[in-house]
C-alpha cells in the first residue's frame, strides 16, 4: 500500500482528534519513548548504553519537550546526558523537570565527543532556517556524533521540504504516527526515517480527489507497490504492448539508442523506433523494428517522443500527428520545448499523457522556475494542463490532475548524468504501452531507474550506458515472486 505523507496541519488535526491523549501528555510521552528507543538501539549497536553520552539541543516548543523526555529516559538507562536550552525561559517545563530529576546536566554548550545528539530545536512548528545559536551547536559536532532529529531535522519546512540554510543534516529522523511530506521531499537530510506508533489515526482517511481533502496529496511507494508487467503463457510480442520511440537525430543518435535500449529491456513487448538514427539503433539492438518515417512506423500502443529529436518544423509536425491519436504519449526533452511553444498541442488531449521535464524544461513549460515548493509546482501544472507531469531530480514527483502525487527518492544521485533521462523515458514508455497509467508508469520507471543507477555505480560515477546495462538486474528485484496471484486474478487494480 502506498504511504501517504501528511502536512503539518493534518498532523495537528490527528493529534487533536486523539483527545485526552494529547491534553494529558500521553502522546508526548509515547513520542519521547520512541525517540529514546531509537537512540538506545543506536548505542547498543555500537557497544551498549551504559557509560555512553548523549546531547540534546532544546528549542522553545513541544519538539524540545519530546527531546527532554527522551533524554530523561536515556539518563535512567545509564547514559550521561547534556542539554543546551536555546530558549531557557520557554523550555518545556515538565520535560525539563524530568530531565533534571533523571540526572541530566544543562549547560551553555555540549561537551566534545558525544555519541549521539538529539535535535529537539523545532518540529512541525518550525519556520525558516536554523537560528544562529542552534547552528553553532551543530557546527561544533565532530563527524563521530550521530544526529537523531525529533520529528524533522530543524530548518527543514515540514510541508514543502525546503531545506533552508542552515538546517540540520540528520542521520536518523524519528517521527510520530505518519511520515510528513518533508520526510520524502527532503529525504537526503532526514537520513533513516523511523515512524513510531503513538496511537493516533489518519484524519483525512483515503484520498478520493474531492475538495474536502487536502490537495495535493503526496504518496510514496514501497517495493511491493511496483507491479511490473511480465509475459504470461498466453502472451506474444503484441499482447504485452508495443512501444514506439521517436527520438534522436543525425546530431544526437545517442538519445535514440538509450531510449530504445531502455524500452527493449523494460518489458517483453515489441519496441519500434522512428527517426534518422534507425541504422544506429538497429546496430545496437537488432530486435528493434525501425523506420525512418512515422508513416512507415506500424502500430503501437504508446509513443515516447522527444529525446534528441530536435525542435524544428519536422518535430512540430511529428508531434502534432502523434498527439492527435488516442494513444498514450510520453513527451520528453525536445518535445517539451516544442510543447512549451505550442501548448495547444496537448490542450484537448483526452488520452493518457505524461510529461517528463527536468527543472529547466519545467521552467520552459510554465514560464517560471520550479521554486522551493516542488510539490505545489508540479501538482499545479498537472492540474492546469489536465495531464500527468513527472518532475525529475533526486526526488522525482509524478503528479496527476486529481492532485494525487507520487514521490520517489532515488536514494543516491548517481543518475545525475547526461542521457539518464533518455533511459527513463524508454522505461516509462514501455510501461505505458503495457497498459499502466501515466502515474503508475512514471513511478515504477523512476524506481527501477534509481535502483539501476545504484547497482551500476557501487560507489563510482557512471554514465547512462552503465545505467542502462544495470536495468535488467534492477527490474529483477521488483518482479521476483510477486507477479502472480494464486487465483490468477490480475493485480492491476493496485
Ligand atoms: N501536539 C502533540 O501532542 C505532540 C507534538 N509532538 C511534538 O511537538 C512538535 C510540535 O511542537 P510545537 O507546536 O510546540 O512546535 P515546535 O516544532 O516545537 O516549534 C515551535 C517553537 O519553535 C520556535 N521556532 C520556530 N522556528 C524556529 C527556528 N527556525 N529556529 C528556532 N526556533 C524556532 C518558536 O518559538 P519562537 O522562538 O519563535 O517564539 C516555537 O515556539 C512536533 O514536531 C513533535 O515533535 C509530539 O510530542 C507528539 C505529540
Ligand atoms: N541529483 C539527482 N539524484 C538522483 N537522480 C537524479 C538527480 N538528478 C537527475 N536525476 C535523474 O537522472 C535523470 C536525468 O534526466 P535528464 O535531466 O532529462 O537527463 P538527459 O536529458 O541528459 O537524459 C532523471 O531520471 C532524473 O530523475
Ligand atoms: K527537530
Amino acid at each position: 500500500m502506498p504511504t501517504r505523507h501528511l502536512t503539518a496541519d493534518e498532523v495537528r488535526d490527528a493529534e487533536r482528534a486523539s483527545g485526552h491523549l494529547l491534553t494529558d501528555g500521553t502522546l508526548m510521552r509515547r513520542a519521547a519513548h520512541g525517540v529514546a528507543q531509537v537512540v538506545a538501539g543506536e548505542l547498543r549497536s555500537t557497544g551498549g548504553c551504559y557509560g555512553r553520552s548523549v546531547g540534546v539541543v532544546v528549542g522553545a516548543g513541544d519538539n524540545g519537550g519530546d527531546a527532554l523526555f527522551a533524554a530523561a529516559d536515556l539518563a535512567r538507562r545509564g547514559v550521561a546526558t547534556h542539554a543546551v536550552l536555546l530558549a531557557p525561559d520557554k523550555a518545556h517545563p515538565a520535560g525539563l523537570s524530568a530531565f533534571r530529576a533523571a540526572g541530566g546536566r544543562v549547560g551553555d554548550q555540549l561537551p566534545d565527543g558525544l555519541d549521539v545528539v538529539i535535535d529537539g530545536v523545532v518540529g512541525i512548528g518550525g519556520r525558516g532556517p536554523l537560528r544562529p545559536a542552534a547552528a553553532e551547536v551543530f557546527d561544533a559536532l565532530g563527524p563521530e556524533t550521530t544526529i537523531v532529529a525529533v520529528d524533522l531535522p530543524s530548518g527543514v519546512d515540514a510541508d514543502t521540504g525546503e531545506v533552508h540554510t542552515p538546517a540540520v543534516r540528520a542521520d536518523i529522523t524519528v517521527t510520530f504516527g505518519f511520515p510528513r511530506r518533508a520526510h520524502l521531499l527532503a529525504a537526503p537530510v532526514c537520513g533513516r526515517v523511523v515512524v513510531v506508533d503513538i496511537g493516533i489515526g489518519d484524519p483525512a482517511g483515503e484520498f478520493d480527489g474531492s475538495s474536502k481533502t487536502v490537495s495535493p496529496q503526496l504518496f510514496s511507494y514501497s517495493d511491493e507497490d511496483i507491479d511490473w508487467p511480465l509475459p504470461g503463457p498466453g502472451d506474444d510480442k503484441y499482447t504485452q504492448g508495443v512501444v514506439g520511440i521517436i527520438a534522436g537525430s543525425h546530431r544526437y543518435p545517442g538519445a535514440a539508442i538509450l531510449a530504445t535500449g531502455a524500452a527493449v529491456t523494460a518489458t517483453s513487448g515489441m519496441t519500434r523506433y522512428v527517426g534518422s538514427a534507425h541504422a544506429e539503433v538497429v546496430a545496437h539492438f537488432p530486435e528493434v523494428v525501425a523506420a525512418p518515417d512515422l508513416a512507415d512506423a506500424g502500430r503501437v500502443q504508446a509513443w515516447v517522443v522527444g529525446p534528441g529529436m530536435g525542435t524544428d518544423d519536422a518535430a512540430l509536425t511529428t508531434l502534432r500527428t502523434v498527439l492527435d491519436t488516442d494513444l498514450p504519449v510520453l513527451l520528453d526533452a525536445d518535445a517539451l520545448t516544442v510543447v512549451a511553444e505550442h501548448p495547444e498541442l496537448v490542450a484537448r488531449r483526452a488520452a493518457p499523457t505524461l510529461l517528463t521535464p527536468h527543472a529547466g524544461e519545467f521552467a520552459r513549460l510554465t514560464g517560471a522556475g520550479v521554486g522551493a515548493d516542488r510539490l505545489a509546482a508540479v501538482a499545479d501544472l498537472a492540474s492546469r494542463w489536465s495531464l500527468t507531469v513527472l518532475l525529475k531530480g533526486r526526488i522525482t514527483l509524478i503528479a496527476e490532475p486529481s492532485g494525487r502525487v507520487v514521490g520517489n527518492d532515488a536514494g543516491s544521485s548517481w543518475a545525475a548524468t547526461a542521457g539518464a533521462g533518455d533511459v527513463l523515458s524508454g522505461i516509462a514508455g514501455s510501461l505505458l504501452a503495457a497498459g499502466r497509467s501515466p502515474q503508475e508508469a512514471g513511478a515504477a520507471a523512476a524506481r527501477v531507474h534509481a535502483r539501476a543507477a545504484e547497482l551500476a555505480s557501487c560507489g563510482a560515477p557512471i554514465g547512462a550506458s552503465a545505467l542502462l546495462g544495470a536495468l535488467r538486474p534492477a527490474i529483477r528485484e521488483f518482479t521476483a515472486p510477486r507477479g502472480r496471484t494464486r487465483t490468477g486474478t490480475p493485480r492491476s487494480s493496485r
